[in-house]
């Protein structure tokens, strides 16, 4: 049995706190258990567990693994504690918010023998799934996925890795990309903001990627692919399944840390991961460049 913590305690950590209470059964999530939870904030116990510190859960011996489920601007930093204390790290998308210090983490993960797993609930969506059966062999000739959404709280960082699922769809559905040009309209004092990147993909084949948050607008996607045969302008509805996205993603972490992913694939993931960082990277550079 793997004893685990569960690190900030938000939306994302509180569904990762819910499924290792009652993890799918007769599934590889069995084999973890929660022995506490960390927070900034005093908190009473949630879902029947118990707060420890930072300082306890890197020292127990009874806990191996950390779920790290806090805000954006704190992953790095909680990524490398608790790798530096000989745990495994499951971490809520993004990694964090530079390339380079993805590819340090993933060295130091790598040096100590230990899972660094990054989640991406988007790639579980029954609607994603279906997108890629439905677009399987078909030739792009040029694409749109326009996200909306409410406005993040404080420190989720830059909007190209905030977003970084939507441009992992892009990345899993088309190959590598790289990146043309970017615009970014922000309005502060309106607690809005639109971000829109031109990618190009290997075949020189333009997408662009549309990240648009504020007040009132509603979490959406809005794609337009058109392919040679077909043009696709909205998202097939997918079959809805009885395990829920999280639980699919830590069935993946479980899989990993009892070695049943092959080191082929985990290199295909790694490789796919860091891409769509070193693509927010640059999206951010450009953007900073021309705004400067
Ligand atoms: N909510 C979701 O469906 C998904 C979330 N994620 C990722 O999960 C992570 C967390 O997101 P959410 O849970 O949605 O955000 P959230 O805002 O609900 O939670 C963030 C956590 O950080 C804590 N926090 C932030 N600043 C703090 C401070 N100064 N002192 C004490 N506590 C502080 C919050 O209390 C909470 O524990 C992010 O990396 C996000 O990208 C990824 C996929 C899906
Ligand atoms: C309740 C059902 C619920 C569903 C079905 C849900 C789905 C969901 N939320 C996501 C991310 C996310 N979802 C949220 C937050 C929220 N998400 C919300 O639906 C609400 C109400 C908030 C917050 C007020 C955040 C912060 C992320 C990560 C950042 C992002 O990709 O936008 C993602 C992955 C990103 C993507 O597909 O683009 C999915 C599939 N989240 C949920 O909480």
């Amino acid at each position: 049995m793997l004893g685990s913590v569960v690190v900030g305690i938000g939306i994302a950590g509180s569904v990762r706190m819910r499924d290792l209470m009652a993890p799918l059964s007769s599934s590889a999530a069995e084999q973890i258990s929660i022995r506490g939870f960390v927070s900034r904030r005093s908190l009473e116990d949630q879902q029947g567990v118990k707060q420890i510190s930072m300082t306890e859960a890197l020292s127990r011996d009874d806990i191996h693994v950390a779920f790290i489920c806090t805000e954006n601007t704190s992953h790095e930093e909680n990524i490398r504690q608790f790798l530096e204390a000989g745990k495994h790290v499951c971490v809520e998308y993004p990694m964090t918010l530079s390339h380079t210090s993805a590819v340090d983490l993933w060295n130091l993960a790598q040096q100590k023998g230990l899972v660094l797993h990054e989640e991406h609930i988007e790639l579980f969506t029954p609607d994603f799934k279906q997108l890629k059966k439905d677009i399987s062999g078909k030739t792009l000739e040029e694409g749109k996925l326009h996200f909306t959404g409410g406005p993040l709280k404080a420190n989720f960082g830059f909007p190209s890795f905030s977003g970084i699922a939507r441009l992992t769809w892009l990345v899993v559905l088309f190959g590598e990309l790289t990146v043309t040009s970017v615009d970014l309209v922000e309005e502060k004092e309106n607690k809005y903001m639109k971000m829109t990147a031109h990618l190009l993909t290997q075949q020189h084949k333009p997408l662009t990627w549309i990240e648009e948050r504020g007040p009132g607008l509603g979490r959406a996607k809005h794609v337009e692919f058109r392919f040679q045969d077909v043009t696709i302008t909205e998202l097939p509805a997918g079959q809805r399944e009885p395990v829920g996205l999280f639980m699919q993603d830590l069935l993946l972490f479980c899989r990993k840390l009892q070695g049943e992913v092959s080191a082929a694939e985990l290199q295909a993931e790694r490789n796919r991961i860091l891409h769509c960082l070193e693509l927010a990277d640059r999206i951010q550079q450009i953007t900073e460049n021309t705004h400067a």
